[in-house]
């Protein structure tokens, strides 16, 4: 097989080959004379691949003097996991405005919060994902950690390797992470909420040992750090909000999950997507589902994100909106709800014209959780329990292998856990 593709993007035609054979890399590069090129992606262009079989490094894409961009066949999607770049208008995810849990008035609120409580369950149910407005976070500190963040990522390259994440310490900057065993166009910095933090030392159930962990931060770049505690302290009190909201949603007392995050190992991550010369072979993130709990995602205005719709399968995109929360409810919740909550694959497109930013917090229960269905959501109308119990610090790190590595199996999924 061998693929051309054609586009026009800044008055250049981009053509685009890849070989079959994705094992010859890096021969499987089509573009022969290539020339380093400052256009695209400023920044981008010092980035190398270290290719471990070779350690040749290249760079991500590259540009002959005919024009032809190649990005590196590492990023390359395959053809049925590509977007679609043209698309219709759609009707998009629900929107659901928060502001009732603001409001001081208990007696008002009452039937108000029972109507907030059946469109979370709604969108739950039907889509997995919502947005939220009016939801109490200051808007100020979403901005200046939005600001903190893209400057963090404007930094030289040995400045953001000062601080990189690796196989042991998985909080700082990393930009090599795979989905599914296809690189990501995307580099991101990992913060764990709890600093310092505990967590398995290996993936091996028997390995009992913990290892503690804390986060790493820039050395000449404080204002990173100082956003960051801003902003989490605001991001934590909405997460359970929608965490109560979720309980009484699935019809247990408000606090039934709580206890599950007494010692939670949430993360906040800084998302950077820098454009992309070929936007419909790659992905920013590829086709993935949400391990934990909630996720609660702020996104900047360039939009990407796209979740697959429940009913057709069709990808929708969710249209930025200002100052909005994008929810998701994770594996965990699904296995928590027996199915009746599912979490929905999503992934990130990229564009080339434009960078993007988007900042995840992923709230996620203790390590030593043991997750299974809740006894009081087995019933007659959904019984019998769907999963055997799993532990959340053995699954994470289990899933987190194959961030680094390609790996022959698949990582760690629910329905590994599944009782047929
Ligand atoms: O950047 C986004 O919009 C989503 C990112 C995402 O899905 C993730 O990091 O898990
Ligand atoms: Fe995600």
């Amino acid at each position: 097989m061998d693929m051309s593709i054609l586009m026009q993007k800044s008055s250049i035609i981009c053509t685009l080959k890849r070989s079959d054979d994705d094992s010859k890399l890096p021969g499987s590069l089509m573009v022969t004379k290539s020339v380093q090129v400052q256009c695209i992606i400023n920044h981008w262009s010092q980035n190398t691949i270290e290719l471990p079989s070779t350690g040749i490094s290249h760079q991500f894409y590259q540009i002959s003097s005919m024009g032809e961009v190649a990005i590196h066949p590492v990023f390359i999607q395959d053809l049925e996991h590509r977007p679609k770049i043209i698309r219709t208008e759609v009707e998009g995810i629900p929107l659901i405005d928060l502001s009732v849990l603001n409001s001081p008035d208990s007696s008002v609120s009452d039937d108000n919060l029972a109507r907030l409580v059946s469109e979370i369950a709604d969108a739950s149910q039907k889509w997995g994902f919502f947005q939220v407005i009016n939801h109490g976070v200051q808007s100020e500190y979403r901005e200046k950690f939005f600001l903190a963040s893209r400057k963090f990522f404007a930094l030289p390259k040995e400045e953001k390797l000062k601080v990189k994440r690796d196989e042991v310490n998985p909080f700082g900057y990393y930009d090599t992470e795979l989905t599914k065993n296809v690189r990501d166009w995307k580099e991101v910095f990992d913060i764990s909420v709890d600093d310092p933090t505990f967590v398995p030392a290996s993936h091996q159930p028997d390995d009992k040992e913990l290892r503690q962990l804390t986060n790493q931060w820039p050395q000449y770049f404080p204002e990173l750090r100082e956003a960051y505690e801003l902003y989490a302290e605001e991001i934590l009190k909405l997460a359970f909000k929608l965490l109560e909201l979720i309980a009484l949603s699935l019809g247990l007392p408000k606090t039934r999950l709580n206890g599950f995050f007494k010692d939670h190992t949430s993360r906040i991550r800084l998302n950077h997507y820098p454009p992309c010369p070929t936007p419909d072979l790659a992905l920013g993130v590829g086709r993935h589902k949400d391990g934990g709990a909630l996720t609660i995602l702020a996104q900047d205005d360039v939009g990407g994100l796209e979740v697959r719709r429940k009913t057709d399968g069709e990808w929708i995109l969710v249209k930025p909106t200002p100052d909005a929360y994008i929810i998701n409810v994770g594996d965990i919740v699904q296995v928590w709800s027996n199915d009746k909550y599912e979490s929905v694959e999503h992934r990130v497109m990229v564009n080339s014209e434009k960078e993007r930013f988007s900042i995840p917090l992923f709230f996620n229960p203790a390590y030593y959780t043991w997750v299974e269905p809740l006894e009081e959501l087995i019933n007659e109308q959904n019984p019998p329990p769907k999963y055997k119990a799993y532990n959340w610090g053995k699954f994470f790190s289990s899933r987190r292998r194959s961030n680094f590595k390609k790996l022959e199996v698949e990582n760690l999924q629910i329905y590994h856990f599944r009782i047929n």
